[in-house]
């Protein structure tokens, strides 16, 4: 079994780097469709490999959930990951609570897999994802027939009895959530019938993309000016198929951001997952006149990737629309650092859906600039960053709240700042991009 994030604290202090970033690196395998290849694998009849998974704490933690389930999951020496799944309504009772650390997309997805299988079974989490809201997966997820008991405001732990014939779900989702679509569709997937859900806004679609590639029939209706209609027909005959997983954008969002802001700096990152309701952050570092290149665009496994080389020049200041949110959701840390270096105030629209991240991602970005003598306010769910024009004061400590995305936004900021940036604690950065540290350093940042 792998081993879990250990409690211990890594408190970082991030500086100036002597001279410029360079070089051609890869980051690791995209977080999203790594739990789902291993929950659609282990739903599967057969033997799937996946490459290039991404074996970050929060995926590890899907593994051994799946584990528990009773697939059999496994490391090869060269790195692919094999996945035996016994077919879909096959799963097994977990023994004993299933803990999925950090990880909201380990939970919700894994709610809908659960609650469409006849079985009692007990979810927990680390403090950071017992506070998030729950509510979102289960109060859908009832009306195909499971029960759930949960803490006040539907938190884990939360116990769930699931139903081996769960009626199809048709649902409208309330908020922008791909977990919530996910946890839906993969109810659906043991129910008999079509299931269908409405997003008002369209959100990440590995799910749709990957039931696909394993052989379900899933389509996909245009609905209003943004958002789809997805359907399902339950019960298919689910057959491994193997996946080769991309980089992860939003974990190259953090590299990006460093090569556009540290003077002198041109770094590639070659495979990055490229699918188009993902790279809103690339779109609005543009609208900042950022130097972006996009080579070798290509698909892979089904998903479009390319190679990114980011040079870095003078950045100013960006309104970035609210529609634009969905696909950048996890990336509003680091535009604020990048847009704390920027010339101009910026604004970024409609961002509530940042208070049930890892942590309320709005005040603790908030807090992350101040502390660091950058001027940022919030007006209702907008956030308004006063950009320093190459010139962030620095000397803060930034709390990182169990959040690894703002651990890595702390350390970019201070490759610029006047004054050294400390964090508190590093920890948490492996549960979405072990070797963060390490390869920004081989690129020519300095930490200590
Ligand atoms: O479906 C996914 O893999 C994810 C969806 C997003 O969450 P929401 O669905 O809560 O927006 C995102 O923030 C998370 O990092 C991964
Ligand atoms: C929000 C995130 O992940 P999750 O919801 O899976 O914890 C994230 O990685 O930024």
């Amino acid at each position: 079994m792998e081993k879990h994030a250990s409690p211990t604290v890594r408190p970082l202090v991030s500086t100036p780097p002597a001279g410029p970033l360079s070089g051609v690196i890869r980051v690791p395998g995209d977080k999203s469709i790594s739990h789902r290849s291993l929950m659609f694998a282990g739903l599967a009849r057969g033997r799937t490999e996946i490459t290039g998974l991404l074996e970050g704490e929060d995926v590890l933690r899907t593994a051994d959930a799946m584990r528990a389930l009773g697939a059999t999951i496994t490391r090869e020496a060269d790195g692919r990951w094999v996945v035996e799944g016994q077919g879909l309504g096959a799963l097994r009772e977990p023994e004993d609570v299933l803990d999925m650390g950090n990880s909201g997309t380990a939970a919700r997805l894994l709610a809908g897999i659960l609650a469409s299988h006849g079985m009692v079974s007990v979810m927990t989490g680390d403090a950071s994802l017992r506070r998030r809201p729950m509510k979102r997966v289960t109060d859908p997820l009832s009306a195909c027939g499971a029960t759930f008991v949960a803490r006040e405001g539907g938190r884990l732990p939360l116990c769930i009895q699931g139903v081996a014939d769960p009626k199809p779900l048709d649902y409208r989702l309330p908020v922008a959530s791909a977990q919530v679509k996910s946890a839906v569709l993969l109810a659906g997937l043991n129910a008999s019938g079509t299931t269908r859900v409405e997003e008002p806004s369209a959100t990440r679609d590995h799910t749709e993309n990957m039931l696909r590639h394993f052989g379900a029939t899933v389509h996909v209706a245009p609905l209003g000016e943004r958002g789809r209609v997805v359907t399902l027909e339950g019960r298919p005959d689910l057959v491994a198929r193997d996946i080769l997983v991309p980089g992860d954008p939003s974990s190259a969002a953090f590299v990006i951001v460093a090569a556009l802001l540290v003077p002198g700096s041109s770094v590639t990152i070659n495979g990055v997952g490229l699918n188009p309701l993902r790279t809103g952050l690339f779109d609005s570092l543009r609208d900042m006149g950022a130097d972006l290149v996009i080579e070798n665009a290509r698909v892979e496994g089904g998903e479009p990737v390319g190679d990114i080389t980011a040079t870095a020049g003078a950045l100013h200041a960006v309104d970035v629309p609210a529609a634009r949110a969905p696909s950048m959701i996890d990336e509003y840390p680091v535009l604020a650092v990048a847009a704390a270096h920027a010339s101009g105030v910026s604004r970024f629209r409609g961002l509530e859906e940042l208070r049930v991240k890892e942590s309320d991602r709005l005040s603790a970005t908030v807090a992350l600039l101040r502390v660091n003598g950058v001027e940022v306010e919030v007006e209702g769910d907008d956030m308004i960053v006063h950009g320093t024009g190459g010139a962030v004061p620095g000397g803060g400590t930034v709390e990182t709240r169990m959040d690894h995305r703002l651990a890595m936004s702390a350390s970019v900021l201070g490759l610029v700042a006047r004054a050294p940036v400390r964090v508190d604690d590093t920890a948490f950065i492996d549960t979405s991009f072990p070797g963060y540290l390490s390869l920004m350093t081989e690129i020519g940042a300095e930490f200590g």
